[in-house]
């Protein structure tokens, strides 16, 4: 569906993505996590074209890049990006805003009424732009890219400035996009929450994407032990860790249980109990861990 190839861009002496390469399908949600100024927004815009890349390619349905505008136009009938709330307008409604983007995407605006409810904005989505809390200008901004309803969403930070129930109800909207067959970028710094719907988590560093983390297949599983960095290094001279043990952030033990038997997951998990009893768990790890592990 999607195809980045060898993407590069510098600005003056700051390379920010270095050949990154992507391919990314219908039905997918795709986190991307960085720290700040890495090149989120700069991906995102390189993708929709409102930047060009010093190199590289950005392929839409196996064919269609930004070679000319007949193409690009093909291109932006199937892509939105999330709106800025500064480009909100302050006299128009929410339903003036929500019924332009299904419009101008969509060629109708019948499931406005149906995006209202879904996103609980009816008692607010009548009343002018400038009157709205930043939660309900974000929660707005959200709506306009579902009455749009493309295949391909760029969603820069659509997290920012909502309350916990307004996150949960967001990230349910992202698991139905995702079961209607959208192709989904979040950039995200709600580490945790990209958990719950993502598919995978690209971490960006240095202009190329330093990890993946797919949620879809079987997971490795760790023994997770709390530790700070003298209990680690004492433990070091008193047992031999796996090889492949991580110690992430300065305060993360995490030991492979993928392959040992289950006596010796036993044997592990009893020797770092008795050494050091709390804080034990066992799983895969998640964004904030592979993160931290990335980026700490
Ligand atoms: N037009 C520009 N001119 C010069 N430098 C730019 C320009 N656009 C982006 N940059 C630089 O590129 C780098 C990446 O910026 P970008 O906005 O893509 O980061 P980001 O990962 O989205 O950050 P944030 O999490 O803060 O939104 C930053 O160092 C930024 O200063």
């Amino acid at each position: 569906m999607l195809k980045l190839t060898n993407l590069s861009i510098a600005y003056q002496n700051k390379v920010v993505l270095d050949h990154l390469n992507l391919n990314a399908e219908k039905g997918e949600i795709i986190g991307v996590a960085a720290p700040n100024g890495t090149g989120k927004t700069t991906l995102f815009n390189i993708i929709a074209n409102y930047t060009k890349p010093d190199s590289g390619q950005v392929v839409f349905g196996g064919k269609y890049t930004y070679r000319n505008e007949k193409e690009e136009v093909l291109i932006h009938k199937h892509l939105t990006t999330f709106p800025e709330q500064k480009d909100l307008f302050d006299e128009l409604s929410g339903t003036d805003h929500l019924k332009l983007y299904a419009s101008m995407w969509n060629g109708t605006s019948k499931h406005v009424p149906a995006v209202i409810d879904k996103l609980q904005m009816r008692h607010y989505v009548k009343k002018k732009a400038k009157t709205y809390s930043l939660g309900m200008r974000q929660r707005l901004c959200f709506a306009m890219m579902m009455a749009a309803d493309t295949t391909v969403m760029l969603m820069d930070e659509v997290m920012n400035g909502l309350d916990v129930t307004n996150v949960a109800l967001i990230s349910e909207c992202l698991l139905d996009m995702k079961q209607e067959g959208k192709l989904v970028f979040v950039a995200s710094h709600l580490l945790e929450n990209l958990d719950l719907y993502a598919d995978r988590v690209i971490f960006l560093k240095e202009g190329k994407i330093v990890h993946e983390q797919r949620f879809t297949e079987d997971r490795e599983i760790y023994l997770k032990a709390e530790m700070n960095s003298s209990d680690y290094h004492e433990l070091k001279t008193k047992i031999e860790l796996p090889a492949a043990h991580m110690y992430i952030a300065e305060h993360l033990l995490c030991i492979p249980m993928g392959g040992l038997t289950l006596s010796e997951q036993t044997r592990w998990i009893e020797r770092i109990l008795s050494l050091y009893g709390h804080n034990l768990t066992v799983g895969p790890l998640g964004t904030v861990e592979y993160y931290e592990k990335y980026f700490s």
